[in-house]
């Protein structure tokens, strides 16, 4: 078998404080909503979820702009309630909708029993959007897990399933410590579909996970080392301590 690696072009982006990167990640993105505004009159986008983008979301939920043209999906969610505090569609539809936002969940009314058939209801709900996707922005666990792209029985379904398939139910394993509940999240094939891709991370820890995942390309144990070994987009990492 022949291995052919696909060299990622990823810029880092290094700041001081993670309100200096908070600043800096919510203008690019602003930028490239309202891009996509002037090209298209419409702009849709992946918002991550978890604690590291928190900072920058409520600054761009705060920009001007004409938010009922866009859409807003979570890149994953936690098959949790939308009262819990790990439910990232909650998280997003309370910065934006009051914006006028329209926020798309990928979750909903499932049990982590049925995670697989939430995974392919959200899978038809996004068939629904106009896609190419403007913007996917990423975030990464500990575990090297991006999105809700994870080890386990689900990982080789979000790596390579079919092109057309943007959507799918996961069950981590191991369970990460911080959400341990079943997932549905955007596939590598949707991941990657986007016209703009953009990450974001803090802490030396996972700096240094992402660097080795990102030399190892294919033969990278971690999801994101395996998800991003096969980006042919330029990506833009940014990063603080
Ligand atoms: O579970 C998740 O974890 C990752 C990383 O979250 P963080 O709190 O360490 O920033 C996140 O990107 C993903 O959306 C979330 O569901």
């Amino acid at each position: 078998m022949k291995d052919i690696q696909v060299t990622i072009e990823a810029e880092w982006w290094d700041y001081d404080t993670a309100e200096e990167l908070a600043q800096a990640v919510a203008g690019d993105v602003g930028f490239i909503i309202d891009s996509a505004l002037d090209a298209r009159g419409s702009a849709l986008i992946a918002l991550p979820g978890g604690k590291t983008p928190l900072a920058a979301l409520d600054l761009i939920s705060q920009q001007k702009r004409s938010w009922k043209h866009v859409t807003i999906v979570p890149t994953d969610d936690r098959i949790v309630d939308v009262t819990s505090p790990l439910s990232n569609v909650a998280m997003l539809a309370k910065m934006f909708l009051p914006k006028g936002g329209r926020v798309i969940p990928l979750t909903g009314g499932a049990t982590a029993a049925d995670y697989k058939m939430s995974g392919k209801a959200a899978d038809a709900r996004l068939a629904d959007l106009p896609w190419p996707i403007d913007l996917v922005w990423l975030g990464m666990g500990g575990d090297g897990h991006v999105a809700s792209i994870f080890a386990g029985p689900d990982l080789e379904e979000a790596l390579n399933g079919p092109k057309e398939q943007r959507a799918l139910g996961v069950m981590p394993d191991p369970m990460p410590a911080e959400a341990p509940v079943a997932r549905v999240t955007l596939s590598k094939a949707a991941i990657l579909s986007a016209r703009t891709l953009l990450m974001t991370i803090t802490g030396d820890d996972k700096k240094a996970l992402l660097e080795q995942a990102i030399e190892d390309g294919s033969r990278s144990l971690t999801p994101v080392g395996r998800v991003l070994a096969d980006c042919e987009l330029p990506i833009d990492i940014h990063w603080a301590a």
